[in-house]
């Protein structure tokens, strides 16, 4: 029998209809929705007078644009407002199941698919937005997908799909203190570039990777996307069952003993072909950060900016040289002392209870500086909730730091959170690009620790 991948494992189970000449045609086991990338989809369905073929495998969640500082949809600005209410009528009318503002399971789409147990391994997961790769963390195959096809999922719970490469990420090595997966993600992104992953989804294993939580093993498949992969998967294990067992929608009591024998099932074969293969020791990695507009821009906090001269052609030179005047940098330039103006934890790679029991261990008993505005926007509602039982809410507060209500917030600035022009930005999220998070702002991805300690001293330091 051919030695397969998960990725190709799962595929192969999901595959309705393939022929040489045609894309396959699979089936999707769940379909998540939020209020940006699903209008037309729904607008279309009804021109063409059809309906929802499984309305009980999609589920909606509000998050893009919603407001962190106030829950009332009446004061929303025009645009959000029209889209909120545009997607609680599109699910009423299709009957399906949407996490609205007040609902107690409302968060950012891949925060609430994972903490709700709707993210399960070897599913196949689809969602109108690029991060969808966070819940290949769990064992299921999932990415992203347009509006079209949006409407193609719903209106046949199946979508055409190309085979994809298979690409092998190997990490190994000792974890220092104060080194988390956001810095392994960036390191990594460093080290192979933005286009590396093109055509293929990641599998991520080795010892790094078995030993991570799956809040963890969410932020490295969240960011698969960043190094041009189509998604990330992580082969599930003790640690996958051990998060998911007894969550909402998770199966319970006998089923969930069948299920556990599947998944054990879901791995890839020794020795089974991989396209490309790549190794990555973290034993040198020290805390990330990026310095330009891109997130393969990316230094440890105790190296320079790389000097023009270093690059190779003349158009690297040209970009980089346009990259550093849009952050307001130099080349060779060290990021130690660099004052900022804002820090904001959250967004779908780091807003998770993990992450923020990090940064309530970082500011614990101290006060953030003066000189910056800080916010805390969780994950989720359950995100939100645990946080206040356990007392972080609190700690935060004391601090100096603001906590808001779940949502997307200024990882791209929808809502009224957003970067005024040349402000610079400590942000957990994973996109720098120009005017991300706000026209002419400057954005510095790193960790929860490392925005945390940027918080304290409103500037990078030596640690
Ligand atoms: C709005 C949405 C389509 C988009 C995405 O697909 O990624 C957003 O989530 C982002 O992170 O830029
Ligand atoms: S938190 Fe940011 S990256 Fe994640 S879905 Fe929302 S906008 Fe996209």
């Amino acid at each position: 029998m051919k030695k397969k991948t998960l990725y190709q494992k799962i595929f192969d189970q999901h595959v309705i209809y393939e022929d040489l000449k045609e894309t396959p045609l699979i089936y999707i086991d769940l379909h998540l929705i939020h209020e940006v990338t699903s209008p037309q989809a729904f607008e279309r369905l009804r021109v063409k007078n059809r309906i929802i073929r499984q309305s009980k495998k999609t589920f909606a969640t509000m998050d893009h644009n919603v407001p962190t500082i106030h829950q009332n949809i009446k004061k929303i600005k025009k645009d959000a407002k029209i889209q909120l209410k545009t997607l609680l009528k599109n699910c009423k009318e299709f009957d399906i199941t949407c996490f609205n503002l007040k609902h107690p399971n409302q968060g950012i789409v891949h925060v609430m698919g994972p903490e709700q147990g709707l993210t399960l391994p070897g599913m196949t997961i689809v969602c109108g937005d690029s991060h969808t790769s966070t819940h290949g963390a769990f064992g299921s195959l999932a990415f992203g997908i347009g509006t079209s096809e949006v409407e193609h999922v719903l209106a046949t719970q199946t979508l055409y799909q190309k085979r994809m490469k298979n690409m092998l990420i190997h990490i190994f090595g000792n974890q220092k203190n104060n080194i988390f997966s956001k810095d392994i993600i960036l390191g990594l992104i460093r080290s192979i570039g933005t286009e590396k992953g093109v055509g293929h989804v990641v599998e991520f294993n080795g010892s790094v990777i078995q030993n991570m939580s799956m809040e963890s093993r969410m932020t490295v498949c969240n960011m698969a996307v960043e190094m041009g992969a189509k998604s990330g998967i992580i082969q599930p294990d003790h640690i996958t069952y051990a998060y998911l067992k007894n969550k909402n929608f998770v199966p319970k009591n006998y089923e969930w003993s069948f299920y556990v024998k599947k998944w054990n099932t879901l791995k890839s074969d020794s020795s089974c072909f991989f396209d490309q293969k790549i190794f990555f020791d973290i034993s040198n990695l020290l805390p990330q950060i990026t310095w330009g507009t891109n997130p393969s821009q990316v230094i440890s906090i105790s190296e320079k900016i790389p000097s023009l001269h270093t690059l190779k052609t003349q158009s690297e030179k040209e970009n980089v040289k346009k990259t550093l005047e849009y952050m307001g940098l130099k080349e060779g330039q060290s990021l130690i002392n660099l004052p900022f103006d804002k820090v904001f934890i959250g967004s779908c790679t780091n807003s998770r209870i993990e992450d923020l029991r990090v940064v309530a261990s970082v500011v614990k008993n101290k006060k953030i500086s003066s000189s910056l505005e800080a916010i805390i926007v969780p994950g989720s509602k359950n995100v939100k909730k645990q946080a206040e039982k356990e007392g972080l809410d609190k700690i935060f507060k004391k601090s100096g730091f603001q906590w808001r209500h779940p949502g997307c917030s200024m990882c791209l600035g929808m809502n009224d959170d957003y970067l005024k022009p040349y402000q610079r930005c400590a942000s957990t999220s994973n996109r720098n690009f120009e005017g991300r998070q706000g026209f002419k702002g400057r954005t510095h991805l790193m960790s929860p620790w490392l925005a945390a300690q940027i918080a304290l001293y409103g500037k990078c330091i030596t640690f």
